[in-house]
């Protein structure tokens, strides 16, 4: 698996993501600075991490998405290739027009830092491989901006064609209300691009891979993902 994360100034996960990387696929990722033109030769997964790109100014992921990098992800998202965003890595792919919607303040207007529980809806991506359709993990959150929206005609399409992947839920799976910590429409976690290839997620799930920490939960992803890299090479 040959993974590149980008990195722009003002983000602080691209750190726990790489060590997530390298643990689950053995292989070290390129760290890219936002001001390179090019992703890395041969690069198969682009993962833009989480933190606070220009300090959250303008909006969450607005600077960053302007960035001469992603341009370079633009078009190798457009010939098929895996681009997986985390939390401001969400927000700078919707604000760089590679997933649509927006993510706005929490509804409480608050940062939410704590661990939710999420409802994996479907297995058959190549993100969520290492799960099976409705099971419920339970990973990190650590946002202000984590309230996804869109118009109400992307939202029919997103759920029509079944690109919502993960959503804010209880531990048994119940979507309700309270258990939507940001208000996010439709309890929206995490998203797909038309093409399938573009992940957009809230949650952290590198920082639940180890059991010394807590949870494993968020592992199922990395693995998969590896799986698929492993037997497209
Ligand atoms: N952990 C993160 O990536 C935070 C994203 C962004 N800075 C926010 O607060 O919403």
């Amino acid at each position: 698996m040959k993974s590149a994360v980008l990195v722009f100034p003002g983000i602080n996960r691209e750190r726990d993501m790489a060590r997530t990387l390298r643990l689950v696929s053995g292989q070290q990722p390129a760290m890219v600075w936002h001001t390179e033109h090019e992703l890395p030769a041969g690069t198969d997964l682009v993962v833009v991490p989480g933190g606070f790109s220009y300090g959250d100014y303008l909006r969450c992921g607005a600077i960053a998405a302007r960035s001469p990098i992603m341009d370079a992800v633009r078009q190798f998202a457009a010939k098929g290739g895996l681009v997986l965003g985390v939390c401001n890595g969400f927000q700078i792919l919707c604000e760089s027009g590679l997933l649509p919607g927006v993510l706005m303040r929490n509804e409480n207007l608050r940062f939410i830092c704590r661990d939710v529980f999420l409802k994996v809806e479907r297995s058959d991506t190549p993100f969520t491989r290492g799960y099976n359709a409705g099971q419920v993990v339970r990973v990190p959150v650590a946002h202000g901006e984590g309230n996804y929206i869109a118009d109400g005609e992307t939202i029919a399409r997103l759920e029509g064609e079944g690109r919502v992947i993960f959503r804010y839920s209880g531990p048994d799976g119940m979507i309700d209300p309270n258990w939507n910590h940001n208000g996010a429409i439709n309890a929206i976690a995490g998203i797909v691009n038309d093409g399938g290839n573009v992940l957009g997620m809230m949650p952290h799930p590198e920082n639940h891979v180890e059991a010394e920490i807590g949870s494993t939960d968020g592992r199922g992803l990395f693995a998969g993902l590896a799986e698929v890299l492993k037997r497209a090479a």
